[in-house]
């Protein structure tokens, strides 16, 4: 049924723009349903979707008429009403409006919860930020309620079972699985539907007691640990009665990183025609290469919402995003610093004279586990006073946390539950908290080098902004990476931004600096020097690996300068020869060949260390005796199943593991190629580039 989906050259949503409500797509395919309803079969929807037919578009706009009409004055825009209307039971709108304090819906879930309650499939796009979780819980739980009235009111014991599964939620991280849970639990907790969580990396004989203790109604899960659980005989888990199937972040659910374990569980769950369910697929961005994907999970008929309309952004108006192409790899980290001080005097001044700003609390994304740990530790080290190790913050209060797939599963929830409550934070993350995350209060997305595709991008910038509030948006490249940059961000509202200084230093040359600039420069030559050799070549090799688009020998080029200006080595990390082989660089000048020593200690710690006597003057020539130690490449594509789609533990894809070059960087073969076998970077290799090219009709400013 599914097969690897492929990014294709322009989204679904600039098709459908011209009608920006909801749609019912009229049955296309010879499923198995249409062909009882319909008798015959038509052409298969994708190519329509693909071709514009003036004749789909004329029949989506005459449905949406339709639409409109039939529901009138009828649509329900206040959850209160939900009750009036006998709609939703007032147990879990209590819920809402009580105990989360929401009353009046968004337009997306007064979209959806106005449509899916009348039962029918739904498929809805809607900005990030804008509450579709709600969009598809308040439907579920009524759904389950309709059919087990009884289950509507709180009891004080339960006869669930692991088998009395009616709703199953699949989430593409774990992350996202337990804060939908989270949620669930919310809306539920005044009924006595059982919600659970099935996430890889927990432990699984826990979770298979609490579901036979508690039972389950409600499942939210990851792909990889509810295949496991379907599949497994013993566990008990099933859902023979199931009446509402949800796939969040649908997109990344059916593309190729998980479209296989989506088929197979749709495989593992009853046949539709046998047991009539629901599915609701939600997303911020659903490309078109997904619809034919789309068509084949819902029924006949379903209705596609979408609140973005002709000429609108995906993205948040009210989160401005800011592009700064960097001379080089060494000057991301210090560009970054200088950021985040600029900001959070910025937000002191304003408080200080009585304005209402919002503490600093920023997201960092960087496409790789090995640059995530990276850059995080060489921001943990920062201090205020230099040769204090154990000295204050230089960023106090804020706190900097990392986090990614080779965490485990307790300490990636301790750091998102500590990032959660924190008022003023720095975290470097891969795209494990990308999709759907909802940490309040993020004032800043910086995203240090490209993301793998268009969507990610949109979806890293709306971890700010959310529920209205205000952001921004900041993306750091080296500057050989901003003729993709335009092709791949394309008509997005980014503005490009020349106001950070240490992005316009020539990191090679000596010149004289300003007092504030060659304090950070120092600051982060400090800090980098006190990061140990192994994680430094574990980012050097991630880079490595994850070539992307720009040529080998020029990345090699730009690493070694990385190396040599932005750590102070004098000669790059040693390849191993099987590896070196294998990226096509083994006889590539400015390539070392041999197996790295990790025991070896820093080369660098006595040519780390900024070489700056006189702050105003900073001296960059590193190579004898120099000094330097600061920066760090940050543009890479993540090593080798590196990235979130990398295989996590049982099965879950969230948590990548490895990343070629990872410790030792002679288990390439165990570990480097994921479960893919892909070598290549996940853009989507060559029809990758096909999704540079939507929205054309926006100019890109940068
Ligand atoms: N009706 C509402 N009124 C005000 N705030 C709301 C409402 N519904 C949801 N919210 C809040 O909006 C925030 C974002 O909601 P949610 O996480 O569901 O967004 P989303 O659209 O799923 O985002 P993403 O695309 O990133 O997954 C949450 O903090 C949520 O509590």
């Amino acid at each position: 049924m599914f097969h690897a989906c492929r990014r294709g050259p322009a989204s679904l949503s600039r098709v459908v723009r011209a009608a920006s409500t909801t749609l019912r797509i009229p049955s296309t395919r010879p499923s198995t349903l249409s062909l009882i309803s319909h008798g015959a079969a038509k052409p298969s929807l994708e190519a329509r979707w693909l071709h514009v037919s003036s004749r789909l578009r004329q029949e989506a706009a005459q449905t949406q008429a339709q639409d409109i009409s039939e529901a009138g004055d009828r649509e329900i825009t206040k959850f209160d009403e939900l009750i009036q209307h006998n709609l939703v039971h007032p147990n879990v709108v209590n819920a809402i409006t009580r105990g989360m304090g929401h009353h009046t819906m968004t337009k997306v879930q007064t979209m959806t919860i106005n449509q899916a309650l009348k039962g029918e499939d739904i498929i809805a796009q809607a900005r990030t930020g804008t509450g579709k979780t709600l969009g598809f819980l308040i439907p579920t739980i009524q759904n389950i309620l309709k059919k087990n009235p009884e289950l509507a009111e709180r009891k004080r014991y339960s006869r669930a079972r692991p088998s009395d599964i009616r709703a199953i939620i699949i989430s593409p991280t774990r992350e996202l699985a337990e804060q939908i849970a989270v949620e669930a639990k919310t809306l539920c907790a005044n009924t006595d539907l059982r919600v659970q969580v099935a996430v890889g990396g927990n432990s699984k004989a826990r979770m298979l007691r609490d579901m036979q203790i508690q039972g389950c109604h409600l499942l939210v899960a990851t792909p990889g640990r509810l295949n496991d659980l379907l599949t497994d005989r013993y566990s008990k888990v099933s859902a023979p009665a199931l009446t509402t199937l949800v796939l969040d972040e649908a997109d990344r659910l059916l593309d190729d990183g998980f479209s296989r374990d989506i088929e197979q569980i749709i495989d593992l769950l009853p046949d539709r025609n046998q047991v009539d369910r629901q599915t609701m697929l939600f997303s911020a961005t659903i490309p078109r290469e997904v619809m034919h994907l789309v068509r084949s999970t819902l029924k006949p008929g379903f209705h596609f919402v979408q609140t973005v309309s002709q000429g609108e952004q995906a993205t948040h108006e009210k989160v401005p995003q800011k592009i700064v192409a960097v001379p080089s790899l060494e000057n991301l980290m210090p560009s970054l610093l200088e950021l985040a001080k600029r900001e959070i005097a910025k937000a002191e001044e304003a408080q200080a004279s009585g304005k209402e700003a919002k503490p600093f609390k920023a997201i960092v994304y960087l496409n790789s586990t090995a640059n995530v740990e990276f850059n995080a530790r060489v921001f943990d080290n920062l201090r205020a006073e230099r040769g204090k190790i154990f000295g204050k913050h230089l960023l106090h209060p804020a706190e900097v946390s990392q986090i990614h797939g080779q965490l485990t599963q307790a300490q990636r929830t301790r750091v998102s539950e500590r990032f959660r409550r924190a008022k003023s934070a720095i975290l470097f993350s891969t795209d494990v908290t990308a999709r759907g995350m909802d940490f309040p209060n993020v004032t800043h997305v910086i995203q240090i080098g490209l993301p793998r595709n268009r969507e990610q991008y949109i979806h890293r910038v709306g971890r700010t902004g959310r529920a209205d509030k205000s952001g921004e948006a900041w993306t750091l490249i080296p500057e050989f990476e901003l003729r993709e940059a335009r092709q791949l961000l394309r008509g997005l509202p980014i503005n490009s931004d020349s106001s950070l200084e240490a992005a316009k230093v020539d990191m090679t040359q000596e010149a004289q600096l300003p007092a504030s600039l060659a304090e950070t420069l120092s600051q982060v030559g400090d800090a980098v020097r006190m990061v140990d050799r192994d994680t430094k070549v574990d980012a050097y090799m991630s880079h490595l690996g994850n070539s992307g688009r720009s040529s080998i020998r020029d990345l090699v080029q730009t690493l070694n300068q990385w190396t040599r200006y932005g750590w102070g080595w004098q000669e790059p990390p040693p390849i191993a020869p099987g590896v070196a082989r294998k990226l096509g660089i083994d006889r590539l000048p400015g390539v070392k060949i041999g197996y790295p020593d990790r025991s070896m200690g820093d080369e660098a710690d006595d040519l780390n260390g900024p070489r700056v006597e006189d702050p105003n003057r900073l001296s960059r020539s590193f190579g004898r005796g120099g000094r330097g130690g600061f920066g760090d490449r940050d543009g890479g594509r993540g090593g080798f199943g590196d990235r979130d789609g990398g295989r996590g533990g049982f099965g879950d894809r969230d948590g990548g593991r490895g990343g070629f070059g990872g410790r030792g960087g002679r288990d390439f073969g165990r570990r480097d190629f994921g479960d893919r076998g892909s070598f290549n970077d996940r853009r989507g290799g060559g029809s990758g580039r096909g999704d540079r090219g939507r929205d054309d009709d926006f100019v890109s400013r940068f």
